[in-house]
């Protein structure tokens, strides 16, 4: 397949007071977010100023793809376009259509399966073709998911063995450390569902596919970690954050709060919290953590040590490049666990909107 432009996919945030409650309704439309929750998520944006700085992250991030990915022999244009906020996805899917371009490869800000960090981009994607009648006209696919890829690996390894070298210098021994591996908790409908229906009974329920891969991921860091520091009763979990939706429906656990508090009981004088689940530092690593549990830590006695996310570090770009070199110039997969590599594409009812059934781009059976 020959593509002759990449979108750089994300998520959105506001940049400013007026334009948070925008969003947040945005972002849940349909979802069933109880109002409260709402409200009280709109508070962590205010407090930074009404910006998130989730798009300048991904402006830094385009601005290196553009640096890096001509080393790679990547020589296509690059545009940039969010679910929830400007640019949006109408939009810049009309300008590349404008500009000349009919089959464009899509790279997401979300390294796992779930409905969340899958259809959801893939249907919003559709619709915005749907908007400018370019339905037939123009091709949209996408970029594997890349949990278990090095080049997204590489720099939590090196974050996480500085992390943990960090405390034991500071005297704290490494049978008193927890490494707490955080993503964002979803419904368990959601985990259960994640990945495609033929693999479903490979994984463990009630987090399926997206909990495998983290946990595949974990492993592979914490492997890495034992090559440099002493990890000799290291110990280490995945835990969830950021849940959202009513208090009645059942979401991944443990909450990273509640981690908290039981390795702090079980003895632990430190935690190095892994966002494994994030591509980069946004609202939800620098308000969830950097705040809510480094307070929970801090509580309760803890040293807190909050690892960097692979943000536009060079060999998480790279990395971005070898992944779209597998669709555009035969390159071999790099996939370090045996879950992996992923499919390129995604099979039917693979992450399903468990709401109503829309269209997609990028499925096994998209035939334009
Ligand atoms: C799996 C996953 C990712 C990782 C994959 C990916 O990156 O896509 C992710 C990322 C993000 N989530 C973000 C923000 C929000 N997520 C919300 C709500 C929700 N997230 C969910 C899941 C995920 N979310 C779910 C199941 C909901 C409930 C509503 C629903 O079922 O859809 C809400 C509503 C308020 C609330 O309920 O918290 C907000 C504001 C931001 C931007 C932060 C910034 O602005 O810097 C980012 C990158
Ligand atoms: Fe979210």
């Amino acid at each position: 397949m020959s593509y002759d432009a990449i979108l750089l996919t994300s998520f959105g945030g506001p940049e400013g007071p007026d334009e948070v409650m925008p969003f947040l309704e945005r972002v849940t439309a349909g979802r069933g977010i109880p109002r409260e929750r709402l409200e009280e998520v709109s508070h962590h944006y205010m407090a930074l100023g009404g910006i998130s700085p989730i798009n300048d992250q991904n402006r830094a991030l385009l601005n290196k793809m553009r640096d890096i990915f001509p080393r790679k022999g990547i020589d296509i244009p690059i545009y940039w376009a969010n679910r929830n906020s400007e640019p949006f996805f109408a939009d810049v899917i009309s300008q590349m259509y404008e500009d000349g371009h009919r089959t464009v490869l899509a790279w997401v800000t979300s390294a796992y399966s779930s409905y969340s960090g899958c259809r959801q981009y893939r249907e919003n994607l559709y619709q915005a073709l749907a908007d400018n009648e370019l339905v037939g006209k123009m091709r949209i696919d996408k970029v594997r998911h890349y949990f278990d890829h090095p080049g997204f690996l590489t720099p939590f390894m090196t974050a996480t063995a500085d992390a943990v070298a960090e405390i034991t210098s500071e005297g704290i021994p490494v049978t008193d450390i927890a490494v707490l591996f955080t993503t964002h908790s979803i419904p368990d409908g959601m985990g259960e569902t994640s990945g495609p229906p033929a693999r479903r009974q490979e994984f463990a329920q009630p987090g399926g596919a997206y909990a495998a891969q983290h946990l595949a991921a974990a492993k592979l860091i914490m492997e890495d970690v034992q090559k440099s520091v002493e990890t000799e009763g290291l110990n280490w979990q995945l835990v969830y954050q950021s849940r959202s939706g009513s208090p009645a429906m059942p979401w991944l656990e443990p909450d990273i709060n509640d981690a908290i508090a039981e390795v702090a009981n079980l003895g632990s004088r430190a935690v190095v919290v892994v966002p494994l689940g994030f591509v980069s530092d946004h609202v939800e690593v620098i308000w969830d953590l950097d705040n809510e549990a480094a307070e929970t830590a801090s509580d309760l006695g803890l040293r807190f040590k909050r690892v960097a996310t692979p943000g536009d570090h060079d060999i998480f770009v790279e990395g971005i490049a070898e992944l779209i070199n597998e669709r555009i110039a035969n390159a071999k997969p790099q996939a370090l666990s045996s879950l992996g590599p992923w499919a390129d594409r995604c099979a039917v009812g693979c992450c399903p909107n468990l709401r109503r059934e829309l269209p997609v781009v990028a499925e096994e059976t998209t035939s334009y």
